[in-house]
């Protein structure tokens, strides 16, 4: 079994748990009395290059990263140093989070959310968009082809927006067929575990004009961020560099301001 089986694995067993406490009918009355999701498309899509700053305690590559004791003042950091969406992994075994960790960012913050899990059914879709998500993650390597389809279609129908992950060419038009209108190309390998940053510049000429393009995984600072905006990216998402930093805030404050240095308008594609 790979390490995407394995995680998937865990997450159904934990889906099949809350989906005998909490039905989809509960769910979506209680979706039916939030806002409505904020277009976190149309903030990406922006001219300066967006940091998505993620709320992450561990992973399966780094194991243990940050304690992380209070979530929603983490975000309140991040959403102060000008980051446009935060991402809050919720998925428990592998990375320590929980739906818990996404109520509690959104009553403190007025940006948009990305929930991050390993979304395999609508169910968990109801669940983001119940939690007060406005993005979620939809990855391509863990999907079958009429599965992710169907997903990407569900999440815009609620006014969502799906964060599609490619990891190469084929999982990219695979993205592409299903509707996707955000793409992360994320720099892990799924099998080695290993940051290659040369696949987001590999990958984004292929990216259609028109979708917004993210650059995801191993982002360690500023310069970081300006490689990417000089390969095309829209967005950056950054876990790991944000919650080691003593001072999240200005670590964020830092990167947003790399991104939207004047310099790179003239040479971004
Ligand atoms: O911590 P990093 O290297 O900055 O990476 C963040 C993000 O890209 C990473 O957490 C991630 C990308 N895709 C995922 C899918 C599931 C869980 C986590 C992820």
């Amino acid at each position: 079994m790979s390490v995407l089986e394995s995680i998937v694995a865990g997450v159904r067993e934990d889906l099949a748990q809350r989906e005998s406490g909490t039905s989809m009918d509960q769910l979506k009355e209680r979706a039916s009395r939030l806002p409505c999701a904020i277009d976190a498309r149309a903030m990406l899509a922006s001219d300066e290059v967006s940091v998505i700053a993620e709320v992450k305690r561990s992973s399966p590559s780094k194991g243990d990263l940050a304690t992380i004791a209070d979530p929603a003042s983490l975000a309140t950091e991040y959403e102060a140093g000008g980051a446009t969406v935060i991402s809050v992994l919720t998925e428990q075994r592998r990375f320590g989070g929980s739906l818990a960790d996404l109520d509690a960012v959104r009553a403190k913050v007025d940006i948009p959310i990305l929930r991050k899990d390993f979304i395999v059914t609508p169910y968990q879709v109801w669940e983001a968009r119940a939690h007060g998500a406005d993005v979620v993650l939809l990855i391509v390597a863990a999907l079958d082809q009429m599965a992710l389809e169907s997903l990407v279609e569900r999440v815009h129908s609620l006014g969502m927006c799906a964060l599609v992950e490619v990891h190469d060419e084929e999982e990219l038009s695979r993205a592409v067929d299903a509707g996707a209108r955000v793409i992360g190309v994320n720099a892990r390998n799924l099998k080695t575990l290993e940051v290659d940053r040369h696949t987001f510049a590999r990958l984004a000429p292929a990216i259609p004009e028109g979708i917004v393009r993210v650059a995801e995984s191993g982002i360690r600072d500023g310069h970081d961020v300006v490689e990417y905006a000089r390969m095309g990216a829209d967005a950056v998402l950054v876990g790991e560099a944000l919650v080691k930093d003593k001072d999240p805030r200005t670590a964020v404050a830092e990167m947003v301001a790399a991104g939207a240095h004047p310099a790179l308008r003239a040479v971004r594609p």
